[in-house]
């Protein structure tokens, strides 16, 4: 850097003043002594340098001052002086500005340089072979080609043209003081040594070697002063650059909504008119059982019912029985009661039939609360391929006259232009009503006869698809329940069918001027609540909150509170219904909400004693393990021929349909005075059966329901006590609803798990969170026990199990075409 000259004013001499500004200029180098040579050997004996006199500031070293040449020189005598060893990198870099025509002018150190600048090999164009030998480079003896952290030097110093070395080196280093003549002729040996050092860099190079910092910096400094030159190597091929699929994010990623939810603290309950429902609306509900508010509805309510701020979508995750149904029937038909003319303002849609049916039950009696206060009575229907299609259609939509001169004007000019009559038969024959002639002035148009439309998911694409005048064009809810498995399973597409056909510009706004005008509200929910965005994606959900029960993270879905799990050991698979029975007759079964009644055990009049001493000795064989408070003597009596008198009730588990008919049979035929008592639900029974079948078990009638995982979901059967896996369910979710169909609504419930041998380890790991390698998202407040049943040591007594191979037998017979006997 140079001090500018500032010539004195025209006129005035140079004054003093200016001289020293020159002197003292922050680029003090520049003053008019030159830097002598730097010379450590020499350092006492030197010369001392000339400073400037007047001005005695530090002297800052501005290395730009110094011409090119002795630039390089000097930072490379102070390379040598201090390392011994000349940095090959700087001096290169000093070379490639060096003009060659300054190698005879500095032959001492532009020796060095020059053969440097010649080892550059031209670019290798494209398809041409590599060089067939590296070209040589000596490397110094002992001089490490590896960076201090390992790292190969850069490929191009190992692939450089040998240079002759350099006697001032030499010297230097004892072991190099080999004649000049002599180490170029070991060619065999230098070409060894590069070609170690070569494949040192390409180990580097495929090793990705963390690159120190200084080595990163001089080679910035080169690619900012030297052109990019290919030096024999070709870019090492790169893989291509990882897409990362945004719409599949981990939990680690998920989106606010989802990642911060609305908490709700488990068990807190708040009286329906603090959540803004009318005092005459509450007393309706309570009246129908509903006193206060569920923790979940204390958090859903305030979310859906009118308010001025504005409202976005809900996602719910509480667990089973906690009372999500109500959580949104309630502000959904609070909202549809205001509408003044019947349109379809909402769609529920349920993954069975069964569920179809008992959220109506909940529908209308909401419907009832709010039809005092002038409210509407609103009209609810299902859609779920119970009856025939035509049916259904005349339940679901009907005619209406609507006053209209001008289109009146044209559907006579169109009657009259009809010459094919079987046309309109034709209309008629799509729908399941006949079409009536419209009044005078009238035109006659389809319209829904109901504001809610509760559906299975198949069923309702039919109707879009099929039934004329069928529209969502008036919807203003669109609730989706069981969540998981039905977006998992996009029957039919159903969920973009339905979507596509939501209207966007606020339905029904006019009806329902003081209510919130967002659009359309979606409400999702599910004990199993999936976290999934590319399925939640789908739902095209609009400023979306997510409610759950504290104490659960993303991902973890809790058990109901009040519930308590057992497993029980099978020791002998092949005998596994006598476990069952046994299960059903010992007291473990007692009634838990309601206390032991006959000793609880289902299908027993007598007590634990009394049944122990009528037990015959080959069938008293029971399991002592009084080591926990439910571990008590079970009972392994023969099937008792007498009525029960017990209240406890249990629905059993199957992997299958025809598992659960067999079972179903299977206990009937090895406890007859159970057989009255035992119902069958699978898929495959009717669903009028089905329905029979759930009433009866409401109303006691009927104590232990053999099913399969068609009722795992949703089903409220709310006086249910115990709930048996006789097979372990497939996944954790499938547990989950299993278990929580009882111990719902505040009551208390049981779980017992069946576990064959091989069975137990994933129960243990996966379900209960036990053992090597839990890694269970179920969030439960107690823990799993084990429970021990059957006879000591496994074996039961030979009367039993000739009893269960005569049932066996029997049940063969008539599985083989038989027929009952
Ligand atoms: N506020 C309330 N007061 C009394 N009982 C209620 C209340 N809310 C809901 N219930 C009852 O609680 C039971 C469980 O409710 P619901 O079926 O809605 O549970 P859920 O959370 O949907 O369970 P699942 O996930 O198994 O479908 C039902 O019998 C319901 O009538």
């Amino acid at each position: 850097m140079y001090n500018r000259y500032i010539p004195p004013p025209k006129g005035k001499p140079e004054s003093s003043h200016s001289q020293a500004t020159l002197a003292s200029g922050p680029a003090s180098f520049s003053q008019s002594q030159p830097l002598p040579r730097y010379n450590p050997g020499q350092t006492s004996s030197a010369e001392p340098i000339p400073r400037p006199q007047a001005q005695p500031q530090r002297i800052v070293f501005d290395d730009a001052d110094l011409p090119p040449v002795d630039h390089a020189r000097r930072q490379r005598i102070i390379d040598e002086e201090l390392t011994g060893t000349i940095d090959d990198k700087k001096a290169k870099k000093s070379k490639s500005k060096k003009s060659k025509d300054d190698e005879k002018l500095e032959p001492e150190e532009d020796d060095e340089e020059s053969q440097l600048t010649e080892s550059k090999p031209r670019k290798r164009k494209r398809g041409e072979e590599k060089p067939a030998a590296i070209p040589k480079k000596e490397t110094p003896e002992g001089a490490d080609t590896t960076a201090p952290n390992g790292v190969a030097a850069p490929v191009d110093a190992a692939v450089k043209e040998p240079k002759p070395k350099r006697e001032k080196k030499k010297k230097s280093k004892p072991e190099d003081s080999l004649d000049m003549n002599m180490v170029d002729d070991d060619a065999e040996n230098i070409r060894k040594r590069h070609r170690s050092v070569f494949d040192k860099v390409q180990k580097a190079l495929h090793a990705k070697p963390d690159v120190d910092a200084s080595t990163e910096a001089a080679d910035q400094e080169e690619d900012e002063t030297e052109p990019v030159v290919e030096y024999g190597l070709e870019p090492l091929p790169q893989p291509e650059p990882v897409v990362l699929d945004e719409s599949k994010l981990t939990y680690e990623t998920l989106p606010l909504w989802l990642a911060s939810p609305i908490k709700v603290t488990a068990g807190m309950v708040r009286p329906f008119t603090e959540l803004g429902i009318s005092p005459e609306s509450s007393k309706v509900l309570e009246s129908k059982g509903f006193k206060d508010a569920f923790a979940v509805q204390t958090a859903v309510l305030p979310l859906l019912l009118p308010s001025p701020d504005r409202q976005g979508d809900v996602v719910v995750a509480a667990p089973t029985g906690s009372g999500k149904t109500l959580s949104y029937v309630l502000p959904m038909v609070h909202d549809i009661s205001k509408g003044r003319v019947t349109r379809l303002r909402a769609l529920i849609v349920l993954p069975t039939r069964d569920l179809v049916q008992q959220v109506q039950l909940a529908c209308e009696a909401c419907a009832a609360a709010f039809v005092i206060n002038g409210g509407r009575r609103v009209k609810v229907g299902t859609a779920m391929g119970n009856r025939v299609f035509k049916e259904e259609q005349s339940v679901i939509m009907g005619e209406e006259q609507i006053y209209d001169p001008e289109g009146y004007e044209q559907y006579l000019a169109k009657q009259d232009s009809l010459v094919d009559l079987e046309d309109s038969d034709a209309e008629n024959d799509e729908l399941g009503f006949e079409r009536h002639q419209p009044l005078p002035y009238h035109v006659i148009a389809c319209s829904s006869k109901v504001d809610v439309l509760i559906c299975t998911p198949g069923r309702l694409v039919e109707h879009i698809t099929k039934t004329p005048g069928f529209s969502l064009d008036y919807v203003r809810w669109l609730i989706v329940d069981e969540a998981d498995k039905l977006l998992a399973q996009d029957f039919q597409q159903w969920l973009d069918t339905v979507t596509g056909r939501l209207s966007v510009v606020k339905p029904g706004a006019r009806d329902f001027p003081r209510s919130n005008k967002s659009g359309v509200r979606k409400v999702i929910l599910s004990a199993t609540m999936t976290r999934d965005l590319s399925l939640l994606n789908g739902l095209k959900l609009s400023r979306p909150k997510l409610v759950v029960v504290e104490g659960t993270k993303a991902g973890e879905q809790s058990l109901p509170p009040l519930l308590s799990e057992f497993a029980i050991k099978i020791r002998e698979p092949s005998l596994k219904p006598l476990y069952l029975v046994d299960l059903l007759r010992s007291k473990h079964l007692a009634s838990v909400n309601q206390g032991i009644v006959d000793e609880g055990s289902v299908g027993s009049e007598t007590s634990d004693s009394e049944s122990d001493s009528s037990a015959s000795s080959d069938d008293d064989d029971d399991d002592d393990d009084d080591a926990h408070p439910q571990q008590s003597k079970p009972k392994t009596s023969p099937a008792a021929t007498k009525q029960p008198k017990t209240t406890t009730t249990v629905l059993i588990f199957t992997k299958s349909n025809e598992a659960a008919l067999r079972l179903s049979r299977l206990l009937a035929l090895l406890a007859p005075d159970l057989a009255p008592l035992i119902g069958t639900l699978t898929s495959s029974t009717k669903t009028s059966r089905r329905a029979r079948t759930l009433r009866a078990f409401a109303q006691g009638k009927l104590r232990v329901l053999v099913a399969s995982d068609l009722v795992s979901r949703g089903i409220d059967l709310l006086n249910l006590e115990h709930v048996v896996n006789y097979d372990v369910p497939i996944s954790e979710t499938s547990y989950v609803h299993r278990v929580g169909r009882t111990a719902r609504a505040g009551r208390k419930g049981c779980a017992w798990t069946l576990l064959e041998h091989a069975e137990a380890r994933r129960f243990w790991r996966d379900f209960a969170g036990e053992g090597k390698g839990a890694i269970t998202s179920i969030v439960r407040a107690g823990t799993v026990e084990r429970v021990r049943l059957g006879p000591e040591g496994g074996e039961f007594g030979e009367g039993r199990v000739r009893e269960y191979e005569a049932a066996l037998e029997r049940l063969r017979g008539e599985a083989l075409g038989g027929g009952r006997r």
